[in-house]
């Protein structure tokens, strides 16, 4: 047998109370080493109390979890982890090379070179004074300071939100280049855009409970094709009714159009009983067919747990 790959979380019905019922509810996940895990859901769903329990900032009211192998109030696993957070306020008045500076010290003052390359990437203006800058600028601040000490695990919550196009596809390049050499990434968002083009997995939160976990790429493929097909001749929706896997059915004249979720096998048999003339079959693309699962799972939870 060989070594089981290393693992960078591991939660077990990780759950946090709060009250009203809200919070996160019987958490198990668990993200391998060197993988990009994105946890989507809507506003409030769990995903900024999930990421403080993994930074031990809020501490569970029942289950367990571990981050790079260690308990999460372990202090040597902090100095691996960056973090950057959904809200940022910077109350002092020193420049944002200063407070890079300051930061970069507490950590052991090996990546002055480092923090000044991703401020350029980033676009981070570093003469400016922390307390003014612009949400967008502010987010640029918090990812130097979660990326600057090449940590092992990144946990960011709502990375792209504030940036411009510019700084989104950087904040991407950035990303897989830290999966390429092999750290964890989680990052938190509402909206599936950026995240799809990134992530290896994603998972939903829907009201404290993770309700689907999907790799991204099976995500396309378990997805209902839409296949339309001429005929020589009118033919009766009858026909086509009922078919196994055969949803969205419309039949209107010589042409049907449809979705089909499994073998197209029925539906060609079927076809087959008149003179088809073109059948046009397209295949949804991984952004489409996330936002499908997304909002399938958050409206009518699937129960694909990880
Ligand atoms: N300190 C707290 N006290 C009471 N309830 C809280 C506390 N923190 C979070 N909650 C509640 O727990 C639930 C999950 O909140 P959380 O911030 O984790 O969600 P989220 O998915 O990150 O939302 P958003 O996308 O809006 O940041 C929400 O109903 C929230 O109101």
């Amino acid at each position: 047998m060989g070594t089981p790959a290393p693992v960078a979380i591991a939660a077990e019905h990780l759950t946090k109370w709060y009250a009203d019922g809200r919070g996160v509810h019987d958490l198990s996940l668990t993200v391998p080493a060197g993988e990009v895990f994105g946890l989507l859901g809507p506003s409030g769903a769990g995903k900024t109390t999930t990421l403080r329990m993994l930074l031990d900032l809020v501490r569970p009211s029942a289950g367990r979890v571990s981050v790079l192998g260690e308990e999460p109030s372990a202090v040597a696993v902090r100095a691996r982890i960056g973090y950057c957070p959904a809200e940022l306020t910077f109350e002092r008045r020193e420049s944002v090379l200063s407070l890079l500076h300051a930061l970069d010290r507490a950590r052991g003052g090996r990546n002055t070179v480092r923090l000044r390359t991703l401020a350029d990437r980033l676009g981070l203006d570093t003469g400016r004074r922390a307390r003014s800058l612009s949400p967008g600028n502010r987010r640029r601040l918090g990812l130097v300071a979660a990326f600057m000490h090449d940590p092992d695990l990144l946990l960011l919550d709502e990375p792209a939100a504030g940036l411009d196009p510019a700084g989104r596809s950087e904040l991407l390049a950035l990303i897989r280049e830290t999966r390429e050499r092999g750290r964890t990434v989680v990052l938190c968002a509402r909206q599936v855009s950026d995240t799809w083009q990134v992530a290896d997995r994603v998972g939903v939160l829907h009201e404290g409970r993770l309700v689907a976990v999907e790799r991204v790429e099976q995500a396309a493929h378990r997805q209902a094709r839409r296949v339309q097909v001429h005929f020589a001749e009118p033919v009766p929706r009858a026909d086509f009714f009922g078919l196994p896997g055969v949803t969205d059915l419309g039949v209107d004249g010589r042409v049907l159009w449809c979705a089909v979720d499994g073998p197209l096998d029925p539906l060609i048999k079927a076809a087959a009983r008149h003179t088809v003339t073109d059948m046009i079959i397209t295949e949804p693309t991984p952004s489409e067919a996330l936002i499908d699962r997304y909002y399938t799972a958050v409206h009518k939870p699937f129960g694909n747990r990880p």
